[in-house]
């Protein structure tokens, strides 16, 4: 850089980092002042927008909708918008004799991966996606009843707190109630002036304003040219390859441990029938269904005659596709529709716990704080579920067992030296996940994973199994003895692939097959959920990054210059997946520095807007730990989480950090040694507490 910005802001608002100021992308260059944080990364002064986190606010426009529209107008718009969604729900009530999807359908296999089970859960989450909904068509007709511009609706906010739409808002959690030592099962009152923040059935939150077709929640359909957008299916038939490209640095169990976080903060909720039953948005022929059988919800993904595979082999026309159901807003505003997230956004363990106190319930012994457990061959292993239906679920992580079978308890990983206490608490950072993060960004993975994994017994090879099919709701495979420590096996030794434009190929054709010939294409289905979701093309986010914009197909390279160009209109229509697969890595990381931010401003929220986070000063966290006891979580490890865990049947020995290939800087050791240490629970023994902090602090200093 030619001249080095202020270390402050001179003129405006906070320096903050370009992720966190969406408002920055409207300023014009000139009007933009950068800053420098912490004197070695650029930061830009913010004080303008919505969803982000610089400490003022007061540039960004709040009104009443009373202030624009007289209330009786304000009624009428409540009244209508009620209207519309009974309409809706009484055209569902005529699909319901139609459009139900048959059970032995690979369709109905992705529907169970994201729909509620709990009878109780389902009515909550219908109740709150009528709300939303209700929202989302009030603000339609508040904008046009009002002739407001897209841009205003999207930059400024519409307060209804105290109009007869607000019987629509988020309800708030009562938390004088709750003796806040602990985490809430459903993480309500985690933050003490945003009670909701993270909370399981709420908002996702967006980086950007979200590119809805009509900017309230119909998804991105038209190219910036005007042209119609590629429909999700041809980009990924025409751009994504099937090659084995090996990442020889980290293990399968990098995956696997990113998919068990991923599914800790967020859970999306397709739509369903009233009775808890799939809609098909598809007719059985494979073909769309006519505009007027087809559920409001329904997004369906366009075949191409000349497919390649479901096309020309199978003659479908129509890949099936629901929308996430939608949640109120946090604030009690007009304006875009957000994603309802079932789990609480934290990281709790709810993968492993649940997300309400009736999930726990059903999951605890109440016998010394301990799980119920299922004992199966001497080894402690989940309790079976009930529902064998659930054997093609994704509830609580994985099926057949109630909630996650992933016996991996979450520690923190890193082994510093450090302040005792983490200091960075920031109760205005809202520790929601981002649609970006959990739409886009995060399902990276999906291309890590290969086809096969491979079971070694006495180092010879016992099974080869395929991960789609044959281990993916197949949990009664854990039930054979042996099989536990060789899959434990398998996840530290085998590497991932690369996180580029090639996928296993039963990602792509079969996942969730089981008896067909086909199943869906999970990749067709991310880029379709990132327009769902009202994601952003991938060009806005290096805007919001502060990267230069690419301005031609060239920039991302030789190798995918030419398909691109034959399949975007332009190089700003292209989806946030697919840019940030392809982008150059950035140095050292497994992805590009688009995805890489996204993903870094998630695990940020997470840590800083926690209150209960484990590090925090007892100030802060009410459930604190002892110094001695944090000096115990932090020797801990993933390696001695897998030693701890495994049956010890054909695992004796791991290298000490298992997320990367084994080595000769990371060779096997045997779990009993003490390289790699155990956590000391004699320190949990007796609990001393301190009434007061200062007294507590001078402790800290000895
Ligand atoms: C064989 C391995 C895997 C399979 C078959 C699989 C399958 C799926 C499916 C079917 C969905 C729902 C898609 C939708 O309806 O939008 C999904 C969502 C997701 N996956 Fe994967 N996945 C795998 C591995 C991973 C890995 C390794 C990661 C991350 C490191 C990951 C991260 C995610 C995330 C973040 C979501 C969104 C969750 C939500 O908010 O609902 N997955 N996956
Ligand atoms: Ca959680």
């Amino acid at each position: 850089e030619p001249n080095t910005p202020p270390k402050e802001c001179l003129n405006r608002g906070n320096c903050t980092l370009p992720i966190w100021c969406p408002a920055h992308v409207y300023f014009k260059e000139s009007e933009k002042e950068h800053c420098m944080i912490n004197g070695v990364r650029k930061g830009i002064c913010c004080n303008t927008g919505r969803n982000f986190m610089p400490r003022t606010n007061s540039g960004s426009a709040r009104h009443s909708p009373e202030s624009l529209l007289d209330s009786k107008t304000i009624s009428a718009i409540s009244r209508q918008s009620a209207h519309s969604l009974a309409e809706l729900r009484s055209n569902e009530h005529q699909l319901h004799k139609l459009a139900v999807l048959p059970e032995s359908s690979p369709d109905f296999g992705l529907f169970t991966n994201s729909r509620t089970y709990d009878v109780a859960e389902l009515a909550k989450v219908q109740n709150l996606a009528d709300q939303a909904r209700r929202l989302a068509l009030a603000s339609n007709a508040f904008k046009r009843r009002r002739s407001l511009t897209d841009d205003q609706f999207e930059r400024e906010s519409f307060d209804i707190d105290s109009t007869p739409l607000s019987e629509d808002c988020l309800p708030e959690p009562d938390c004088v109630e709750i003796v806040g030592v602990y985490r809430t099962s459903d993480g309500s009152c985690n933050n003490q002036l945003h009670p909701t923040w993270g909370q399981a059935l709420t908002a996702n939150l967006k980086l950007l304003p979200p590119a809805y077709e009509d900017h309230i929640f119909e998804a991105r359909k038209f190219s910036v040219t005007g042209q119609l957008l590629p429909s999700a299916r041809t980009i990924s038939s025409r751009l994504m390859k099937n090659k084995d490209v090996f990442n020889s640095n980290f293990t399968l169990l990098l995956a696997q441990f990113g998919q068990f976080i991923g599914h800790d903060v967020s859970q999306s909720v397709d739509h369903s029938f009233r009775n808890s039953s799939g809609i098909s948005c598809c007719m059985d022929s494979g073909d769309h269904w006519p505009e007027r059988l087809r559920h409001f919800a329904c997004l369906p993904i366009d075949v191409s005659p000349s497919d390649g595979f479901y096309g020309r082999h199978f003659g479908r026309r129509c890949m099936h596709f629901m929308r996430s159901v939608f949640a109120p807003d946090h604030e009690c505003r007009l304006g875009y529709a957000s994603q309802l997230d079932k789990v609480t956004h934290f990281i709790d363990a709810s993968t492993v716990y649940g997300s309400s106190v009736e999930q726990q319930g059903d999951l605890r012994a109440f016998e010394n704080g301990q799980l119920k457990v299922f004992r199966d061959f001497g080894r402690n292993l989940l309790p079976l579920d009930e529902d064998s239906n659930a054997c093609i679920s994704r509830k609580g992580g994985s099926a057949c067992f109630k909630s996650g079978t992933e016996a991996i308890d979450l520690y923190d990983l890193r082994l510093q030296e450090g302040p005792i206490y983490a200091i960075d608490y920031d109760p205005i950072m809202e520790p929601s996940v981002s649609s970006e993060f959990t739409a886009g960004a995060f399902r990276f993975g999906h291309s890590l994973i290969e086809t096969t994994i491979t079971l070694l017994k006495g180092g010879r090879v016992d099974q080869v199994l395929a991960f789609v099919p044959e281990t993916m709701n197949y949990p009664s495979q854990m039930r054979r003895i042996d099989v536990f420590d060789m899959i434990l096996i398998a996840l530290i030794t085998q590497p991932v692939q690369q996180v580029d434009e090639n996928f296993n190929e039963n990602l792509q054709k079969y996942v969730f097959r089981f008896g067909n010939c086909f199943g869906t294409d999970l990749i067709s289905i991310n880029i379709q959920r990132g327009r769902d979701h009202g994601i952003q093309p991938y060009n806005r986010y290096r805007e919001l990054l502060g990267l230069p914009k690419f301005t031609s197909f060239s920039d991302f390279g030789p190798k995918y210059a030419k398909t691109l160009a034959t399949i975007y209109p332009s190089v700003d229509d292209v989806d946030l997946y697919v840019g940030g697969l392809l982008e150059q890595k950035a140095p050292g990381a497994l992805v590009g520095r688009v995805f890489q931010h996204i993903i870094a401003d998630q695990f940020a929220r997470l840590k800083r807007g926690d209150r209960y986070f484990f590090e925090n000063h007892p100030r802060i966290n009410p459930s604190y730990f002892e110094p001695a006891q944090l000096a115990e979580i932090r020797k801990t490890s993933m390696a001695r989480i897998v030693c701890d865990n495994a049956d010890g049947l054909s695992l004796g020995m791991v290298q000490p950090e298992v997320f990367k290939v084994p080595s000769t800087w990371n060779q096997p050791i045997d779990c009993k040694s003490n390289i790699i240490p155990s956590i000391d629970l004699s320190k949990w023994r007796s609990i001393p507490t301190y009434t007061d902090y200062d007294d507590y602090d001078n402790i800290l200093m000895q």
